[in-house]
């Protein structure tokens, strides 16, 4: 069932609970000010529409690699990242032309009607915001015409692709990156991150040129790059963009440093080895995404992004991370690589889609597993299904189970080759393949449309991975289903789950809700073998 996508995340709220202590700072701070709504405090730049405000945003960017002066406004309550008081000055400057002229008065009723517009258009889509003078969200598309000058082409192709209205994070983080604020999300699986960075990638690259390489993304899988790059492409149509894809055969070749490219897209790795040979320029890039963050963020990643993160080294580039799930830890780590950045939550941050209804299924044993599949599927089979195991010895034993039945199935795992992987996931994009066994390998970012189930049959490994693995269904406005097979093994991480289920609106039952929470971080206990075959 398609719904619209400003249903997304109703009735969700941020945690002033959590972030208390943050709130004290803030009043302190404020003093009189504790009255007024959280947001009102917001956009004082944006108030007026049309060229004007394309215009305060180049002198942002400007005055956003000046060192900082003076107070900036916060909002939200705490100050996320390091804090350039551009925009709050430029807003100084013009209430004094301003006061001269009409008095105080009006413009400050102005400044509020704004800000009390933006706070209203903010809490009906569940957009929390923090930093200073947050763009004003989109109302629609058309704005991107109307407020930005967005070329023909790009509504055009936006209308193509059957988007009529902006979903609660395109609404906000393409104003803020549109207005050249380094920006930091959280939005759920399937929510249309990639559109939120790309749109406002393109409208500021305007047109192909032969400079070099002037936006990168970066994504932790080499299936995601490939489907950012279609997504791109997609977006660009009509106009000269030379949008690449880091492939093996590009990182060999001899001279990268003259690449026709405008946006180059790359896992971390490929770009990294690129780097370290020397071969490839990355001083002119003007943009700079980090799509699946904390993952990126991961230790074993880390390095890498640092060695991308230094080799683009212009001063004025816009940085910005997205995810569906954003630990503190990455936070943490954002705030020293990122420069008066926008913090932007949609929803409750680290939940899952309110389009996903979530189940905890006890199987008992290994065996249990497989006859609680096989039952699920006698009953109904709902194609296409994607089922996730921890591991591709797992994967292939699986497949071997379920090969036998009359039913598609295929499977995607690391010893796989890409051309492999590719076509796999091309089947079953293209509903050749039912059924499709996977490893984490393809449990983030990857866009299939219409998944209507996700079987967890073994537990996730951390919470994340059970919010991005079940992220595969309930996307863009439809509904979906998640199943997660739990053995005794895993009890000591159902609560986790729970919770989640819980802040998504789904039923929990109260044993669940009153074991004990813990922390929990790769779990991977060791399972028995998935067969029947010798009971047979
Ligand atoms: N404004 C829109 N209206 C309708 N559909 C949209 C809109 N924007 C994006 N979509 C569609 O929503 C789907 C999910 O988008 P996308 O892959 O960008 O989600 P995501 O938030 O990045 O998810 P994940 O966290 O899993 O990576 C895609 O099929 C995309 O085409």
């Amino acid at each position: 069932m398609e719904k619209d996508p400003s249903f997304l995340f109703s009735g969700i709220h941020f945690n002033k609970k959590k972030f208390s202590n943050d709130f004290a700072k803030f009043q302190e701070k404020k003093g009189s000010d504790t009255n007024e709504s959280e947001e009102l405090r917001e956009d004082s730049s944006f108030i007026e529409s049309g060229k004007s405000e394309e215009k305060e945003r180049k002198l942002s960017v400007k005055k956003r690699k000046r060192k900082s002066v003076g107070s900036g406004e916060t909002v939200q309550g705490f100050d996320v990242f390091k804090s350039s008081k551009s925009a709050g000055k430029s807003v100084d400057v013009n209430e004094d032309n301003d006061e001269a002229e009409n008095g105080p008065s009006k413009k400050n009723k102005e400044l509020n009607r704004q800000l009390e517009l933006d706070s209203l258009s903010r809490k009906k889509y569940n957009i929390h915001v923090s930093g200073n003078n947050v763009a004003t969200p989109l109302q629609n598309f058309d704005e991107l015409s109307s407020r930005f000058g967005c070329e023909p082409y790009l509504l055009r192709n936006l209308k193509e692709l059957g988007f009529k209205e902006p979903t609660p994070i395109q609404r906000q983080a393409i104003p803020i990156l549109l207005s050249g604020r380094d920006c930091f999300a959280c939005a759920p699986t399937g929510s249309g991150k990639t559109l939120a960075f790309a749109c406002p990638m393109l409208m500021k690259l305007k047109h192909a040129s032969t400079d070099g390489i002037r936006a990168v993304i970066l994504c932790p899988t080499r299936e995601l790059a490939a489907q950012t790059t279609r997504e791109c492409k997609k977006l660009a149509k009509g106009k000269k963009f030379r949008i690449k894809l880091m492939t093996k055969q590009l990182v060999g070749k001899a001279d990268l440093s003259k690449l026709p490219c405008d946006i180059l897209i790359s896992t971390p790795l490929r770009l990294r080895l690129a780097i370290r040979k020397k071969k490839i320029n990355l001083c002119r890039v003007d943009y700079l995404v980090l799509d699946e963050s904390d993952k990126l963020f991961e230790l074993g990643m880390l390095k890498q992004i640092d060695s991308v993160v230094k080799a683009c080294s212009n001063p004025s580039i816009i940085q910005s991370l997205f995810s569906a799930t954003l630990p503190d830890s990455v936070e943490e780590l954002a705030r020293t690589r990122m420069h008066d950045a926008v913090r932007v939550i949609i929803g409750r941050k680290n939940t899952a889609s309110e389009l996903i209804k979530q189940k905890l299924v006890f199987a008992g044993s290994e065996e249990g597993k497989l006859l609680a599949l096989h039952q699920s599927f006698a009953e109904s089979l709902n194609p296409p299904i994607l089922i996730f195991v921890q591991s591709k010895e797992r994967a292939k034993e699986l497949y071997g189970e379920l090969a036998y039945d009359k039913i598609r199935v295929d499977v995607i795992h690391s010893d796989l080759s890409q051309l492999q992987r590719d076509n796999v996931v091309d089947d079953f994009r293209a509903g050749k393949t039912w059924i499709l066994i996977a490893t984490d390998v393809i449990a983030r970012g990857v866009d299939f449309k219409g998944v209507n189930c996700v079987i967890n049959y073994d537990f996730p490994d951390s919470y994340n991975a059970y919010i991005h693995r079940i992220g595969r269904t309930g996307r863009a406005g439809r509904t979906g289903e998640a199943i997660t097979f739990y053995t005794e093994a895993d009890l000591p991480f159902l609560r986790n789950i729970a919770n989640s289920m819980k802040s998504s609106g789904c039923e929990v039952p109260s044993w669940i809700m009153a074991l004990p929470k813990l922390k929990w971080k790769k779990h991977r206990p060791r399972r028995d073998s998935i067969s029947t075959q010798s009971k047979d």
